[in-house]
């Protein structure tokens, strides 16, 4: 892409109103435009990051072995009157009268919908287990959105919902989103612990929230200093095998949120460290058995001819949350800092002297043969002067930047800046495309 052509909308001076830096380098680097209080466009920019962060959660699931579908966002409240919910879920529900006179909701959350789906589809214990998701908007009238997406009114979440014969193999279905979320937050670049958590609004008994540490995170947080070096589960991980090992050692380690800590238990045994930080909570899985199940009527036959209530979990993931939770994670005070998975872009070309004719064809030639090579290149062809054109990719936050003025040109070098390290190396043409492509 060029940026000459791109809709990049960057400001010079950091707006007044976001009080945290992801919000303030969300809205510097063109990436949201505030549509309404915590209703956010999402500009080509940030819908490229979105759209990298969804293609991860997507094939994580997938591995995983849960099925995609996708719930409108509009509800009906009858549902919600069958699970007990529609009363009980308060002022954050945005409420609606259809041209009928009939009672609409915008979802903050699919259980009912998901739970109609299955009780009219699914008849027979021989179906199970079955684990839906999708990736949807959601509305929830925070009363005090803020922080820009990190808290907002209507976001991107995926959401999965597990359905099982009985407890135990509902935890097994548990498990493997447990397993399948900790290998979700370790490709997108960010280092997730699963705390033990509250099950609030969506109910039930088992419940962990993983929480990305960022010393803006909206809860403090208190985890063994283990955590920082246990394994992310492999690519092979066996899903159908027995995961409870894998969830017993992320889980066997203290780490607990503010509503969850015990101070004099203090959590860690001798000669573990406990670290007390801040944390953004990305991810929440719950178990909650019969909950919705029942008072909805959601059963299936058993072997025996018997009706049984199934037993279901929800799992959710903050995805447009998640966007602002890898830039407090990772930025530096000349802009964010992206991990390769999820970068708009791969590279951005920066020609140095756009009025030098010989420059300009030698970028448009990089341009050309990267682009070739498959590789994502933002290509900085406008006029402007070199600081402000370095300044610009900084802040853009592409893992590499790749420059060429006419003195390298005539030494047949160009300079390969790596983002996150800061560390410079002049190469040739050749040399940099082979460690770019
Ligand atoms: N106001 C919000 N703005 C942005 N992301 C949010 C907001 N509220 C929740 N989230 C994200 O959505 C995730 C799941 O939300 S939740 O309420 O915990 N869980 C559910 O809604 C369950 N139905 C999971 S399917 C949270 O972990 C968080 O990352």
């Amino acid at each position: 892409m060029r940026l000459s052509k791109l809709f990049l909308p960057v400001m010079k001076e950091t707006p007044a109103d976001a009080q945290i830096v992801s919000h303030r380098l969300m809205l510097r680097s063109g990436m949201i435009r505030q549509s309404a209080a915590g209703i956010y466009n999402w500009l080509p920019l940030g819908l490229k990051v979105l759209r990298n962060v969804e293609r991860i959660v997507r094939e994580e699931q997938d591995r995983a072995g849960a099925q995609e579908i996708l719930m409108p966002t509009v509800q009906q409240a009858e549902l919600w009157k069958q699970s007990g919910r529609y009363d009980a879920y308060g002022p954050e529900m945005l409420r609606m009268m259809d041209r009928h006179e009939r009672e609409m909701l915008f979802g903050p959350t699919h259980e009912e919908q998901v739970t109609d789906i299955f009780r009219n589809c699914v008849k027979s214990y021989k179906d199970l287990p079955k684990n839906l998701y999708q990736i949807q908007w959601k509305f929830r009238d925070e009363i005090r959105p803020r922080f820009g997406v990190m808290r907002g009114r209507e976001f991107l979440m995926k959401d999965n919902y597990s359905f099982d014969l009985d407890e135990e193999a509902a935890r097994r279905s548990y498990n493997r989103m447990f397993v399948a979320y900790l290998r979700t937050f370790a490709r997108l670049g960010v280092r997730a612990i699963p705390m033990r958590a509250d099950t609030g609004p969506i109910g039930g008994e088992l419940s962990h929230e993983f929480i990305v540490l960022a010393p803006t995170g909206e809860s403090a947080v208190f985890y063994d200093h283990d955590f920082n070096s246990l394994d992310i589960p492999a690519d092979d991980t066996d899903y159908d095998g027995d995961l409870q090992p894998i969830v017993d050692n992320w889980t066997s380690r203290y780490a607990a949120t503010e509503e969850m800590h015990e101070p004099t238990a203090n959590g860690v045994p001798e000669g573990h460290k406990l670290i007390t930080g801040r944390g953004i909570e990305v991810g929440h899985i719950f178990y909650f058995g019969t909950k919705y199940s029942e008072p909805m009527n959601a059963i299936v036959q058993g072997a025996d001819g018997e009706k049984i209530p199934v037993h279901m979990g929800s799992y959710g993931i903050g995805v447009s949350r998640l966007v602002g939770a890898i830039i407090e994670a990772s930025h530096d005070d000349n802009g964010i800092i992206w991990p390769e998975n999820v970068a708009p872009w791969h590279v951005g070309l920066i020609n140095l002297r756009s009025n030098d004719a010989d420059c300009t064809a030698a970028c448009d030639d990089l341009y050309e043969k990267l682009g070739r090579a498959g590789v994502d290149v933002l290509y900085d062809d406008t006029s402007e002067r070199a600081g402000a054109k370095f300044a610009k990719m900084d802040l853009v936050g592409l893992p590499w930047q790749l420059m060429l003025g006419p003195r390298g040109l005539k030494a047949g070098i160009v300079e390969l800046k790596n983002r996150a390290t800061g560390e410079r190396e002049e190469l040739t043409p050749d040399a940099a495309f082979a460690k770019l492509a």
